[in-house]
């Protein structure tokens, strides 16, 4: 949830030959409507019901692809199967200055329904960092980076790890 995922994969692919693409991207054209409205419409298990189709999709169909998820596929169980797992990994707090910062803030916390009750927010990032840090295979630290610095990092540390 804001930790950069997308702006890291626009460097990515301007500086290497990868392609990405994102599964909420995916999800919202799947249903021709936003994860708001999904969330607000269906509910939650819908919405990790269509990450789960994506999920499959990604492990049988895509290769080559740098794969920016919503903040919640991790636990899809098929995770490890469809490739290497980068976590960008920030403190809560530079996460929502970053969000904070941005012009478009507001609509950027619109969008995301986890992230409209701060309290919750925080306790499920707190939750969810361990999970995350034990299925990474890769984890880069973007606190005081630039997209382009994480891209590059990214980008070196999965060659070494192939
Ligand atoms: N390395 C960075 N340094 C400063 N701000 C960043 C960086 N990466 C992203 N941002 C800003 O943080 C916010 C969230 O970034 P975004 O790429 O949309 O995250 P995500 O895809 O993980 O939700 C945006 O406002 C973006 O401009
Ligand atoms: O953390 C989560 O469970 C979610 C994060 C969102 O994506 P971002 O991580 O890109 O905000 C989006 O998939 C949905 O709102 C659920």
């Amino acid at each position: 949830m804001g930790v950069g995922k997308g702006s890291v994969a626009r460097e990515v692919i301007k500086i290497s030959d990868y392609m990405s693409v994102d599964t909420d991207d995916l999800i919202e054209s799947m249903e021709n409507r936003t994860v708001k409205k999904i969330f607000e419409k269906e509910g939650e298990a819908y919405f990790r019901n269509l990450e789960r189709k994506v999920s499959l999709w990604l492990e049988n169909c895509v290769d080559n692809t740098l794969i920016s998820t919503g903040g919640g596929f991790y636990k899809q169980k098929n995770l490890k199967s469809i490739g290497i797992v980068v976590f960008l990994n920030s403190p809560f707090d530079k996460i929502l200055k970053r969000i904070k910062s941005h012009s478009n803030a507001a609509k950027k916390l619109k969008k995301r329904p986890l992230l409209n009750d701060l309290k919750k927010a925080k306790e499920l990032y707190k939750e969810r960092l361990p999970e995350y840090k034990a299925l990474a295979d890769i984890v880069i630290d973007v606190t005081d980076k630039s997209a382009l610095e994480c891209a590059k990092e990214l980008l070196k540390k999965v060659e070494e790890h192939a």
